[in-house]
């Protein structure tokens, strides 16, 4: 049940209802499966909440509740938009063992047999009031309580099934967390969970997401933990390099950030002040403990530290532990034109060059920027691999063999991976799915070798520094390894470029894409996107082109002239499936979630025969445009996949809001049922976060930037979005949002790969055999697609004025000002 649908009772005047019951659980409604969150009716013995019913719906994170046993739950009163008035509990207490007569009557009941009342009396009274907390946390030794053993190990081992859990919880209540941190804290460590707290407070900030430094430091200061201990030191410099490296993508900082953040956080929570000196004795103890990593004036997390290494070690191994098989160049050029016959495609030069070094490198990087053609050429390069091995491209050959299929493909997302099976018709998967790795975050359940002869990765810009390493220690010496993907896209979200950190290494074996695709020759998309690239907006930016225009309007105006744009370019019979709004940001006048209420509302208003239901606080009708949020790899659909709803059965059908039942969604020929939680991972789609399309294109693209969006605003970020392009672009909003983006260049993280690659290979070591050695590697002021000629470039928004704006795209006798007033 999502706290979106609840309101504090009282809120809009009284005060909230805050208080206590007592009562009989009467019977669990609702357990979910992931966590201890639960829905109980309750039978009221006592409260003092006015509430003129015997029951009560209760919810919140419950252990081991038992249906008749009677609890004491503190909490508040909240109203909940479709189930009416219910208690929120925040802590609860089983009344049963909090009383003398309570606990003998609990200890000879049914639960606990062979333990009669005489027996129970006499537990109790060695004990006393806090008799379960002792069975639990300090057990007395048998003789202690005078019973028998079959006797003791049915109370030790029943005491332990039915209030461990619980317990935990209700001390871990009195430290001020909520039953909910209580109970992930709980579900972390079990049993342990106090072991841990006590000895250092400051792992739950390392351990439990959500939980940082200064709730552990609010807690240490609880447990008596000194503002000056060196563990509390410690754990700040540790929390401070964590922030540094894991926000800011880098995979190291140095001294200065790292101890005036420590400091920071230090003199934050307890308000003294800490000796630098202190911090820096500490941060010595820790490298002396391996907990950071100094090197020259940089400071690493170890595991960042250590996978820069090994990756730099298994690119040296995969390169020189199995040389490559020498081909002849001309005979794969032959093959190479026979297959394009068989594909129905005509590669470009350079495409083929690429191709061609695929198979005579062990490893390469092909790179290239939007549109050239990348996923595309995966096509070629298996086709390519499979006809000079002699191997089938049969997938039913493989399965019924029980062999494994030679070529592997894999991307860092899984709608990267659904694309290139799209472009190959061969399976793919996400990197994590092919290591084994459960979780975004985790390792590798078991260390894997990859079996296959060639491994083909999409999108490698968008792999982090962890995730390579362990990667390229499951690829066997014998396997080609083809690392794709464009460095001037969105980046990886975890720390280190990689994938732009090998490309500057220069002396591995690169390809570099240059024509584009995706636009025509006369694009002067594509010219725009070269100038982002290197951070410069050219002069004529604001002027009208044949395929592309700039609207300059502020923050209020966008929903209107983004609504305005789309009407007109209808108007002149552009169809709207193919319009996508992009932006950066789901808040706001000027956000996805406001365009998205308004551009449904053009592109699909609700007639009186249109079936609609309310979903996530948007209406969704039959033809709207969705987007799906997370990854469903059994039904093929994955985060970022667009669909259109094409069938909707609501449950309550009398009333006049009504909820969906049951929604049916058409992602390109895939149709696939929604029905109940999964309902949620749905969103309106007529715009839709730049994140969320990289990867995708569109014959039309409306992007809106404005200073509000200024959290968000980045080089790349920009460049991803116009990139997505294929014929026309319309940019609108603040020219120095356009500015303030490309000043943000985001890809200079801190990182230490390239010369970590670079202190193994000796530079006459490496022999790269391409087509066309292309050394060519990472200047991006040298690889201009098309100079504009003669052309100007500017950072000031000084020289454009507003006169200059013109009309967008072919759309004659409009001014700018007629889109942002209706
Ligand atoms: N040789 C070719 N002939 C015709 N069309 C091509 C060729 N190569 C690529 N294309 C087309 O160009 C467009 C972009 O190709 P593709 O998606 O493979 O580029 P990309 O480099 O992977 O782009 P991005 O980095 O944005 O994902 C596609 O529509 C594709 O069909």
């Amino acid at each position: 049940m999502a706290d979106t649908e609840l309101t504090l009772f009282g809120e809009q005047g009284d005060t909230p209802t805050h208080g206590s019951v007592t009562g009989e659980v009467d019977s669990i409604f609702f357990r979910a499966p992931d966590s201890f969150f639960k829905i109980i009716r309750v039978h009221i013995k006592e409260t003092d909440l006015t509430w003129d019913d015997d029951y009560i719906t209760i919810t919140g994170d419950f252990g081991d509740l038992k249906e008749g046993n009677t609890y004491c739950f503190k909490g508040m009163l909240v109203k909940h938009a479709k189930y009416g008035m219910q208690f929120k509990a925040v802590s609860y207490q089983n009344v049963a063992t909090s009383s003398r007569e309570g606990l003998i009557t609990y200890l000879s009941s049914d639960e606990f047999p062979g333990i009669g009342k005489k027996t129970a009396t006499q537990i109790v009274t060695v004990l006393g009031d806090n008799t379960i907390e002792k069975l639990l946390e300090n057990p007395p030794s048998r003789d202690e309580l005078g019973i028998s053993k079959k006797q003791y190990t049915v109370l030790l081992d029943q005491v332990r099934a039915n209030n461990g859990v619980e317990q935990a919880i209700v001390r871990l209540n009195s430290y001020g967390f909520s039953s909910s941190m209580a109970a992930k804290i709980y579900n972390q460590y079990k049993e342990r969970v106090f072991e841990v707290l006590e000895d250092n407070p400051y792992q739950l900030a390392i351990d439990i997401p959500g939980l940082g430094f200064g709730r552990a430091d609010q807690l240490a200061a609880q447990l008596g933990i000194a503002a000056d201990a060196p563990k509390r030191i410690q754990a700040a410099v540790v929390h401070a390099l964590q922030l540094l490296c894991f926000e800011d993508g880098s995979t190291y900082t140095t001294a200065e950030p790292l101890v005036a953040l420590t400091l920071d956080l230090l003199e934050k929570g307890r308000n003294i002040a800490i000796d630098p000196e202190q911090v820096a004795d500490e941060m010595v103890a820790l490298a002396h403990d391996k907990k950071l990593v100094p090197d020259a004036d940089r400071i690493y997390p170890p595991i960042l530290y250590y996978n820069e290494k090994d990756i730099a070690t298994e690119v040296y191994r995969l390169i020189n532990d199995e040389p490559a098989t020498p081909y002849d160049q001309a005979q794969l050029d032959k093959q190479l034109t026979k297959l394009e016959a068989q594909l129905g495609i005509t590669f470009g030069n350079e495409q083929r060059q690429a191709i061609m070094a695929a198979v005579q490198n062990k490893f390469l990087l092909l790179t290239g920027g939007p549109g050239t053609g990348k996923t595309t050429i995966i096509n070629g390069i298996v086709a390519l691999f499979a006809t000079i091995n002699d191997f089938s491209l049969d997938i039913g050959e493989y399965e019924r063999k029980d062999q494994p299929f030679p070529i592997i493909l894999a991307a860092p997302t899984g709608r990267a991976a659904k694309r290139i099976t799209e472009t190959t018709g061969l399976p793919a998967s996400t990197i994590h799915h092919l290591l084994g790795i459960n979780k975004l975050d985790d390792q590798p359940l078991e260390e894997k070798t990859l079996d296959g002869q060639v491994l083909i990765i999409d999108e490698t810009s968008m792999v982090d520094t962890t995730l390579m390493k362990y990667l390229l220690q499951s690829v066997p010496a014998t396997m080609h390894v083809i690392l794709v993907g464009d460095k001037d896209q969105l980046p990886s979200v975890g720390p280190g470029q990689v994938f732009s950190d090998l490309i500057a290494c220069q002396v591995l074996p690169t390809v570099k894409l240059k024509h584009i695709y995706r636009q025509d020759e006369q694009s002067t998309i594509s010219i725009l996107a070269q100038n982002i690239k290197n951070g410069q907006l050219p002069a004529d930016f604001a002027q009208p082109k044949a395929d592309r225009s700039f609207i300059e309007c502020n923050a209020n105006q966008i929903a209107n002239a983004v609504t305005r744009i789309i009407e007109i370019a209808h108007r002149k019979g552009n169809n709207y499936d193919d319009i996508q709004v992009l932006a950066p940001m789901y808040r706001g006048v000027a956000g996805i979630d406001n365009l998205n209420r308004l551009l449904q509302d053009l592109m699909n208003p609700a007639t009186p025969q249109t079936k609609q239901v309310l979903l996530n606080n948007q209406h969704l009708r039959i033809g709207d445009r969705v987007l799906h949020l997370v990854n469903t790899p059994e039904k093929n659909i994955f985060n970022g996949d667009l669909g259109k709803v094409v069938g909707i059965i609501p449950t309550n059908k009398d009333k006049a809001e009504q909820v969906a039942g049951k929604v049916i969604v058409d992602f390109d020929g895939n149709e696939v049922e929604f029905v109940g939680p999964e309902l949620k991972n749905l969103t309106l789609a007529y715009c839709m976060s730049i994140h969320k399309s990289q990867g995708s294109e569109f014959p039309i693209v409306i992007i809106p930037m404005v200073m509000q969006y200024a959290r968000m605003f980045a080089r790349n970020l920009l460049y991803t979005g116009i990139t997505r392009a294929q014929q026309k672009l319309i940019l609108l909003g603040e020219k120095q949002a356009y500015l303030q983006s490309l000043a943000r260049n985001t890809s200079s993280r801190q990182t230490t790969l390239t010369q970590r690659v670079l202190a193994l290979f000796k530079p006459d070591e490496i022999s790269i055999t391409t087509p066309q050695a292309n050394p060519d590697t990472d200047d991006p002021n040298t690889e201009m697609v098309q100079e504009p000629d003669g052309q100007e470039y500017l950072l000031t928004a000084d020289v454009v004025t507003k006169e200059e704006v013109d009309p967008m795209i072919g759309m004659d006798g409009i001014t700018p000002y007629d889109l942002l007033d209706k």
